[in-house]
């Protein structure tokens, strides 16, 4: 099948859409694929290196309060779906998928109108924008939390709960040597702490106060800054001697070839990121960023710590000291670690993609 896709601005909604082109690539079911994203975005960098075609289109997201900004939002917006209704035309693509983020707006909108089959993917359990938006035109609303479906009250017979695609991408991988490729040893439990996929600046000062008292721990650490904030964290770092069994980086590359090596994941608690830590079912502490829309990623990491799956450490008590502790009791608790394995586990959506593909070739056939 020929398939044009569409989501930006954060890791959260590109590696789905990615996942689910890797997905249609094994199982030899895509013909071609476009990429659509900003040229700004996330999206430009990392598609283009996983080797998808990319293609762009100016567009900005709107502002939740009316401003004039906006005026300027709706002007782009039109141009825009004059071009998407364009690369439609031109690609001729037999499904268009919207994954979230406002560069999915045009693209999934200007196809709809044309009468292509469309539908979009909503990560998290509150629908963002973009997504509330696009609910109105395409045939297939997919979810991956149950609650997301009261965020589209008129399309109920539109929505189909899948999961994320991502999980199935990162879904029974097995333990490897990968993290040798950081230095650190394959053979030591690895606590992993990321702040999503730009990083976030309070966990980043959390562990820079912990940094010391990771020495002589029997685990080690690979605390991942975000691309943004690494010359900032090695500058704070420079007066501080950071222990052998610390390892920092701007940002990894191929998540999922580390991540079945991870004993314990540190990290906020966007949807994506979930899907992962639930697939493969890693332990894991959330502070959820309470500076998202409706502070969904509370309500992510509060579904998870109900069941046991994961510890909720709200970025309000969040210091060098109780991130230390958090991360010491569960280090120290092997039994402490096989619940929670076994609890997040029971979250997952191992099989998001092909559930996906089911309805895609539904819709097409
Ligand atoms: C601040 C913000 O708006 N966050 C939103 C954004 O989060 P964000 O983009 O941070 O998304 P997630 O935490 O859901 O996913 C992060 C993704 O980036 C990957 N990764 C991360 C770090 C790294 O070094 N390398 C790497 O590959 C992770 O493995 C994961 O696949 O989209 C999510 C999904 O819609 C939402 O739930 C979040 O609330």
């Amino acid at each position: 099948m020929r398939v044009m896709i569409s989501g930006g601005g954060t890791g959260g909604h590109i590696y789905p859409a990615l996942a689910l082109i890797k997905r249609l690539q094994e199982r030899q079911l895509l013909d071609a694929v476009m990429y659509v994203g900003t040229p700004k975005g996330l999206e430009s960098r990392i598609v283009p290196a996983a080797g998808i075609p990319f293609e762009t289109i100016e567009l900005q997201g709107f502002r939740r309060r009316l401003t004039w900004d906006n005026v300027h939002t709706v002007t782009l917006f039109i141009q825009a779906v004059r071009r998407a209704k364009q690369m439609v035309r031109d690609f001729k693509p037999d499904i268009v998928i919207g994954t979230g983020g406002y560069v999915s707006s045009a693209i999934v909108y200007a196809a709809a109108r044309a009468h292509v089959p469309t539908m979009i993917h909503e990560q998290n359990s509150i629908a963002g924008v973009t997504n509330k938006f696009l609910a109105h035109y395409v045939d297939k609303i997919l979810i991956a939390f149950p609650d997301a479906a009261g965020q589209f009250k008129h399309q109920q017979q539109k929505i189909a709960l899948v999961g994320n695609p991502r999980a199935q991408e990162v879904a029974g991988l097995q333990p490897n040597d990968r993290l040798s490729e950081f230095a650190l040893s394959p053979d030591r439990s690895t606590v992993l702490v990321f702040g999503g996929s730009r990083g976030a600046a309070p966990i980043n000062n959390a562990v820079i106060e912990a940094i010391p008292d990771f020495a002589g721990q029997s685990y080690q650490v690979l605390f991942v800054t975000g691309n943004a904030h690494y010359e900032a964290v090695t500058a704070k770092l420079a007066a501080i001697k950071v222990p052998g069994n610390v390892k920092v980086v701007p940002y990894i590359d191929n998540m999922p070839a580390i991540l079945p090596d991870i004993t314990l994941l540190v990290g906020r608690a966007g949807a994506t990121s979930i899907a992962e830590i639930t697939a493969l079912g890693i332990p894991s502490i959330l502070v959820p960023s309470p500076y998202v829309t409706h502070n969904h990623q509370t309500k992510n990491a509060q579904s998870m710590a109900s069941t046991g799956a994961a510890v909720l450490l709200p970025e309000s008590d969040l210091t060098g000291k109780s991130l230390l502790n958090a991360i010491t009791v569960i280090m120290g608790d092997d039994d402490r670690q096989k619940k929670m394995h076994t609890a997040t586990l029971a979250l997952g959506h191992p099989q998001a993609s092909d559930d996906i593909i089911a309805i895609m070739q539904d819709l097409i056939h």
